[in-house]
């Protein structure tokens, strides 16, 4: 009907509607058209977020904005892919014009940043709910794959773990921190950064990769399958990549540290692999892109993920499990 059409395009018109330049058309027809440069190949990667599940109903929609982009983009980060475009699919419980200009400030920031363009999506009334496709390009077999992982390579992982879900349990009322610890794991939960300009930089490096989600310990096990082949990984090495504890050592014990570095989930950090002939390679594209890279295991032919301690000592009473939505 025409009244609440009229809403609805209006929606769209006030606050998606950005012209693009690199794509031949953006929204507004039946399809977008995308033109991947000669040689290159699509990456198409979809996430999306679900209000409760995802995020607390009281997060800032411009960190809303930010971060449904980023997760997506986080993807195509752990293929070395190059973003070029995305897709939104929005379902609002209401038309709520300040929320809908954050949510938008939020998104096109980060957009933006990454010479991504939105080209067109879906607007529904329902429960809120945002997803992003994200379209990016790479040469034709240049794309890091969860399945080149191989015996012998060394184990990395970029940035940070473990801080989103620390903020995450405080926001719950499991955990208590002072205030500039929570200050700055609230910014990693609600502000992850994807890690695009490492992604590309390891293209021809590493022989592996996947972006963290779930919680490094689960993820790491889709790349051992891909690949089949086992890893032996030093759960302190990654404990040590938890910011929280530079801040406040004493927080937590040691497996307190492990079990947030491995099992916490939300990182959106790379997990990767790259024969040890490239260690200086991988030091060389973290550095490039300002991003660290802490070396965490090795990949074995022994098929099974052996966690281990700092004096390379098994942990067998430690559970690590990742986040599972049916689970
Ligand atoms: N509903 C679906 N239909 C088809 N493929 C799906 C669906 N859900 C997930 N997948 C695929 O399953 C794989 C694992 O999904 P997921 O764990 O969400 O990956 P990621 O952590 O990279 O987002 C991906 O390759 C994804 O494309
Ligand atoms: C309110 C709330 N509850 C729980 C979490 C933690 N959490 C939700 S989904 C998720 C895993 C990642 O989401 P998923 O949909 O599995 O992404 P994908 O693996 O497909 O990239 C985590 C750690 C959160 N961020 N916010
Ligand atoms: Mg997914």
């Amino acid at each position: 009907m025409a009244s609440s059409s009229s809403g609805e395009f209006d929606l769209i018109a006030r606050y998606f509607s950005r012209p693009v330049r690199r794509s031949p058309l953006g929204g507004g027809d039946d399809c977008a058209l995308l033109a991947p440069a000669a040689g290159m190949q699509l990456a198409v990667s979809s996430d999306m977020l679900v209000e409760g599940r995802h995020f607390l109903s009281t997060v800032d929609p411009a960190s809303l904005g930010h971060k449904a982009l980023a997760v997506n983009l986080s993807d195509l980060a752990a293929c070395g892919a190059k973003p070029l475009a995305f897709t939104l699919a929005l379902a609002l419980p209401a038309m709520d014009g300040d929320w809908l200009q954050r949510f938008s400030q939020g998104l096109y920031a980060l957009a933006d940043a990454h010479g991504c363009e939105l080209v067109g999506g879906d607007t529904t009334r329902g429960p809120l709910n945002i997803c992003i496709t994200v379209f990016g390009e790479v040469p034709a077999g240049q794309a890091l794959l969860r399945s080149g992982a191989r015996a012998g390579d060394e184990l990395w992982v970029s940035g940070t773990l473990g801080d989103a879900r620390l903020a995450l349990e405080v926001f719950r009322g499991t955990a208590q921190v002072p205030s500039e610890v929570f200050a700055a794991a609230r910014a990693r939960m609600e502000g992850p950064t994807p890690r695009v300009a490492l992604g590309l930089a390891l293209r021809g490096v590493a022989s592996s990769a996947i972006d963290l989600s779930d919680g490094l310990a689960g993820d790491l096990g889709h790349v051992l399958k891909a690949s089949g082949v086992g890893a032996t990984l030093d759960a302190d090495a990654a404990a040590q990549c938890v910011a929280a504890r530079a801040q406040q050592p004493a927080l937590l014990d040691a497996a307190g540290w492990r079990q947030l570095a491995l099992a916490g989930g939300d990182d959106y950090e790379l997990a990767f692999t790259a024969p040890p002939a490239a260690h200086e390679a991988v030091l060389a594209a973290a550095q490039a892109s300002g991003t660290a890279a802490t070396r965490i295991g090795r990949i074995e032919a022994e098929p099974g993920l052996r966690i281990v301690d700092g004096r390379g000592q098994a942990i067998a009473n430690e559970r690590f499990a990742s986040f599972d939505h049916f689970g």
